[in-house]
């Protein structure tokens, strides 16, 4: 177990400004007589009306280092908040880590038995479902603080509701913001969310930023949401005395296995055999390997398969990420939380659970592989070694390009050390081995195992498919790509590692040599699922597939053809779709303008007694709208310009774009050199048949090339094209 070490400051009752009695008797009842070195720089500071932005190592304790100054601060001004008015709103990335925030905050306002009261809101959460029954919530109850997340708070605090009704929550009297993560909170994509939030709230406010990493766009944020911030940063020295700073608590111990990536798994369970009664948290990339890696281990945690996996203790083991239902995550969080000590428990999670996660007691984090964002690597391990306890964690990296990791955290002050590969004797004992890369026939077994698994459990099987091209779709996500190149990925072991049956077919893996995996010979058709319904419902789809490929077989249609049929059918019917609705959307627009029309042209139409120019005119619907804009010019003129109009676009009909300009040229010569004033509603119609000229060159050149039929009219279809 995770031992004590006391890196602390000063007593909470030397604060100056000072804090109240009630406050000092909360700390004091959690146990804590003395500060820790973040809230120790943080609470004076905030306490005196600045803005801050703090940067302290994981487990710090900078949870408090913001709740506290809250609650003081709300404390001294004898804010009178109304039944609706809110005095303050902490902004977490992670619903976990809100209602974890949310829980302290409520401990300490029973402790100190301050009338204020505190409101959780995030999305999907077991009690309010959506906004609407939030603010119904809210009304109820009537919070001073509210703690969430950014579209759930946004939601509520701006009024942006989705059934209308209009929010019931007042900011007007906000005092303090505290963004905790805050950089996770700008890189998740919540800066609209947020932006929209500060443009509610008082200006006159207080705003602190908390985190255990900073980043660039977090000086954006600074710059745009706080005024004068003081920038409170905690070091951390090397235990060893040597002066160098880390940005990792001196507590914790971070080791790296350069392991092939097929030995992962044994490697990981060794590691728990080894160390009985431990809590571990074991992080992956992505959701569907978390799933994938929680049912293997349950199996092999199974009376079966203790050949492989030895354990005289009892092992539970619980899943993680942010596609599962909340009611899960909350289960899944609260299981693993409140493991009663002396119990072994695993915890298979994604980044959801990277940050600010309070998990009592948590001795080892171990990293299957690294995260897509260097900064969340701190942020895992710091799950262990928080406030002063001693913590363990691990990193596997694979051969190739990623050694280069090492250096790469060492330069952030992230410093790691060298693990030693656990070895497995065939009596089942492990031991730590100085080589590197020792033959490992037990670990190939462990594989072999788990592909038979595979093989037996159609869910195991497809979850494994799942799981490695998901793996692989994340690894070009890397942020640090220079580290982390597929090309140089032993993307065959990675597929071993997964205990594949086979090798998905994907374009990641065209020009590999594959000659190293052996495929497991089974028939993949009949891997059954083991619930009994989704069986049946796997029988009947494949009884009718079945029947379809013999009936295709009998006509003599060959796959190919049948592929090919298929793909050109759905082509055809998007594309027919598309026209359809590219008509439909024409259609309207011409009705709309030809009701338009209609309607000036009868009006102009009942005005007209010559039958020449109503002839003219319903001739040329143009003319009629030009006629309205120009009151001015007599009818007569009108209709003189526009036959000559008319003759003119039926010649130009047949003119190259060079003609059209030179006449149009020759045309303005000649009414210069006859010193007549030159109409501009004529110009416009020229310049118009010059535009409408150059289009049907272009819809000419375009209709050639595709050698489809091409016609223009120049002049009713307004520029829109028919091909
Ligand atoms: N003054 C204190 N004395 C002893 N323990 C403390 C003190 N302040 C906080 N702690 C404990 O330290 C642990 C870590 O605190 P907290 O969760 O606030 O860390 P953090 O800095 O926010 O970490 P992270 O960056 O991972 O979010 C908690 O269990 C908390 O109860």
């Amino acid at each position: 177990m995770a031992e004590a070490v006391p890196i602390f400051g000063k007593p909470w009752d030397t604060v100056q400004p000072a804090l109240s009695q009630p406050i000092l008797d909360a700390v004091s009842s959690y146990g804590f007589d003395y500060m820790t070195p973040v809230q120790e720089a943080t609470i004076p500071v905030f306490l005196q009306n600045h803005d801050v932005v703090v940067e302290a190592a994981t487990g710090s304790g900078k949870t408090l280092a913001f709740v506290i100054p809250i609650l003081e601060l709300l404390l001294r001004k004898k804010l009178k908040l109304g039944h609706s008015e809110i005095g303050a709103v902490i902004i977490s990335p992670t619903r976990e880590l809100a209602k974890q925030i949310h829980t302290v905050l409520g401990e300490i306002l029973l402790a100190t038995g301050i009338n204020y009261k505190s409101h959780l809101v995030v999305g999907g959460s077991s009690s309010a479902t959506n906004t609407a029954d939030e603010l119904a919530m809210l009304k109820e109850i009537g919070p001073d603080i509210l703690v969430g997340t950014p579209g759930r708070l946004e939601d509520v605090i701006c009024g942006r509701l989705k059934h209308g009704k209009k929010t019931n929550v007042s900011v007007k009297k906000l005092e303090l913001l505290v963004m905790d993560e805050a950089d996770r909170l700008l890189d998740m994509g919540f800066e609209a969310s947020l932006t929209a939030i500060f443009s509610v709230l008082p200006r006159q406010r207080r705003t602190g930023l908390f985190s255990a990493t900073m980043s660039e766009a977090l000086s954006e944020l600074v710059r745009t949401g706080l005024r004068n911030p003081v920038r409170v940063q905690v070091k951390v020295q090397d235990k060893d005395g040597n002066g160098d700073e880390r940005r990792i608590p001196s507590t914790l111990s971070i080791q790296y296995l350069v392991c092939p990536p097929d030995r992962k798994i044994a490697q990981i369970l060794r590691h728990i055999q080894m160390n009985s009664a431990q809590k571990y948290i074991i992080y992956f990339s992505t959701c569907a390997a978390v799933d994938y890696f929680q049912k293997l281990l349950r199996r092999l945690l199974s009376p079966t398969a203790q050949i492989y996996f030895k354990v005289d203790f009892p092992v539970s083991v619980f899943s993680l990420h942010g596609q599962m239902i909340q009611k899960k995550r909350e289960a899944t969080y609260d299981g693993f939380s409140q493991l009663p000590p002396g119990e072994t428990g695993i915890l298979l999670c994604t980044d959801v659970a990277s940050r600010g996660l309070d998990i009592p007691d948590v001795d080892c984090v171990i990293q299957w592989d690294p995260p897509t964002d260097p900064k969340s690597f701190a942020h895992r391990c710091g799950r262990t070694a928080r406030a002063g306890r001693s913590g363990q964690a691990l990193v596997f990296l694979n051969p190739g390009s990623e050694e280069a990791y090492v250096d790469f955290l060492a330069l952030r002050k992230v410093p790691m050390v060298p693990a030693r590969y656990l070895w497995q004797d065939d009596e089942g004992n492990t031991s730590a081995l100085k080589i590197q890369f020792p033959q490992d026939s037990r670990s190939d077994e462990l594989l072999e195992f788990l592909r038979s698994l595979s093989a037996t459990d159609r869910e195991i099987y497809d979850r494994g498919k799942m799981a490695f091209v998901s793996f692989v779709q994340s690894y070009l996500k890397h942020e640090a790509k220079f580290i982390f190149r597929l090309k140089e990925l032993a993307i065959i072991e990675v597929a071993k590692g997964y205990a594949l049956l086979h090798l998905p077919s994907m374009p990641e893996l065209r020009g590999r040599p594959t000659g190293r995996f052996v495929k497991y010979e089974a028939d993949y058709d009949a891997i059954p699922f083991m619930d009994s319904v989704r069986e049946k419902r796997r029988l009947e789809k494949l009884e009718i597939a079945k029947a379809e490929k013999k009936r295709q077989a009998e006509s003599g249609e060959s796959l190919s053809k049948r592929k090919k049929q298929k793909k050109s059918n759905e082509a055809w019917s998007d594309a027919k779709e598309l026209k359809e609705r590219v008509k439909e959307r024409k259609l309207k627009r011409i009705k709309k303008r030809d009701a338009k029309h209609a309607d000036e042209e009868a009006r102009l139409m009942a005005a007209i007694s010559d039958p020449k120019l109503k002839e003219a005119l319903e001739n040329d619907p143009l003319l009629a709208k030009r006629m309205l804009s120009h009151r001015d010019k007599s009818l007569k003129d009108m209709v003189e310009m526009s036959t000559e109009r008319i003759k003119h676009t039926k010649k130009v009909e047949h003119m190259t774009l060079e003609e059209v300009i030179a006449d149009a040229k020759a045309k303005q010569r000649m009414q210069y050199n006859s010193s007549s004033d030159s109409s501009s509603a004529e110009e416009d119609d020229w310049e118009m048949v010059a535009r409408k000229e150059k289009v049907r060159q272009r819809l000419l050149k375009e209709a050639q090339k595709k050698k489809t039929k091409f016609s223009f009219d120049p002049g009713f279809s307004d520029g829109e094209e028919e091909m």
